[in-house]
C-alpha cells in the first residue's frame, strides 16, 4: 500500500503526517508506525499523526509516539497538525479539533508557520523530592539541573524514566534552567521516543507551570523557553492552585512531502 505522507517539525521536536480523512489507513500496527519513524530504515520522526474526520470538530488529531505505540497528548504535534490542518486548507486561523485528551483550541498567523495552541487545564503538582510531577497531557518530570548545554540528558533522563517509581508507566524528564535574557532553558527526555527530543511541547508546558509555582508567580504569565531546537513561548494564568488559559505557541513546518510502500 502506497501512503503519502507530510513531514513537519514544530522546533525540531518532528512528526510524519497523513491526511487520513477518508479513513483508508489502518494505523493499527506498532511496527509498521515504529519502523517509518526509524530514522535510519524508515522517514525518521519522534512520533507519527493521521488527521481524521470528527463528527463536531474540525478534525481529529490520532497521535503515536516512535515506538508505535498510541500515546498521551503531543503538545508540538497539535500545533504542527493545526498548520497542516491550515495547508489542507480545512482551516484558516483558528481550529476547534479533537485529541486524546480532549478538545483543543488553537490560532495560527496568516503565514501558517507560528500557531498557538490551548493545553488543558492543570489544578495538580505533586513534588517527588527536589521535581515537579505533572499532567500537561502528557506526564512531565521537572527537575533543576546546572550547565545543561553540557549535561548527559540521555543518561540521566533514561534513568529517571526507568526508576522504580516511573518504570511501569514511563514520564517524559524535563531539565531546567534560567535563560541568560530571561524565561528559561530546557532540554526533555522523552518517553515513548527514549531519547532526548529537540523539544516537546507538553514538557516545556510542564516547566512553565511548575517554574510560576516554584516562584510564587500568581497572576497572568508569559514564559519564554529556550530548546535545543528554538525558542517557544507559554502564556497562562496562575491563582496558586490552579493553572489556565493555557497556550502553547511557537513554529511549526512543513520539511518534506513523499510517498512511503508499506506492505498491508
Ligand atoms: N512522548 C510523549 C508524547 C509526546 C510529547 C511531546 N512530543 C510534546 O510535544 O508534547 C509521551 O509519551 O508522553
Amino acid at each position: 500500500m502506497k501512503i503519502h505522507f507530510y513531514k513537519y517539525q514544530g522546533a525540531g521536536n518532528d512528526f510524519i503526517m497523513v491526511d487520513n480523512r477518508d479513513n483508508t489507513i489502518n494505523h493499527s500496527n506498532p511496527n509498521i508506525i515504529s519502523s517509518l519513524c526509524d530514522r535510519r530504515f524508515g522517514i525518521g520522526g519522534d512520533g507519527m499523526m493521521f488527521l481524521q474526520q470528527k463528527e463536531g470538530y474540525d478534525f481529529e488529531m490520532v497521535y503515536y509516539n516512535a515506538d508505535g505505540k498510541p500515546s498521551s497528548m503531543c503538545g508540538n504535534g497539535g500545533r504542527c497538525i493545526v498548520a497542516f490542518a491550515k495547508f489542507l486548507g480545512i482551516i484558516d486561523t483558528e481550529t476547534d479539533f479533537l485529541a486524546v485528551d480532549g478538545p483543543h483550541h488553537a490560532k495560527i498567523s496568516e503565514s501558517g508557520d507560528w500557531v498557538s495552541l490551548q493545553m488543558i487545564d492543570v489544578d495538580t503538582i505533586t513534588r517527588d523530592n527536589a521535581a515537579y510531577v505533572l499532567n500537561t497531557g502528557s506526564p512531565h518530570y521537572v527537575t533543576f539541573a546546572n550547565n545543561l548545554a553540557s549535561k548527559n540528558v540521555y543518561a540521566d533522563g533514561h534513568a529517571i524514566r526507568n526508576n522504580d517509581t516511573y518504570k511501569a508507566n514511563g514520564i517524559n524528564v524535563n531539565f531546567v534552567e534560567p535563560a541568560e535574557k530571561g524565561g528559561y532553558f530546557v532540554r526533555t527526555f522523552e518517553r515513548g521516543v527514549e531519547d532526548e527530543t529537540f523539544a516537546c511541547g507538553t514538557g516545556v508546558t510542564a516547566v512553565a507551570l511548575a517554574m510560576a509555582k516554584h516562584h510564587n508567580q500568581t497572576g497572568s504569565n508569559n514564559t519564554p523557553i529556550k530548546v535545543l531546537g528554538g525558542d517557544m513561548n507559554i502564556r497562562f494564568n496562575y491563582n496558586g492552585n490552579s493553572f489556565t488559559d493555557i497556550f502553547l505557541e511557537g513554529p511549526a513546518k512543513q520539511v518534506f512531502e513523499g510517498d512511503v510502500i508499506i506492505s498491508d
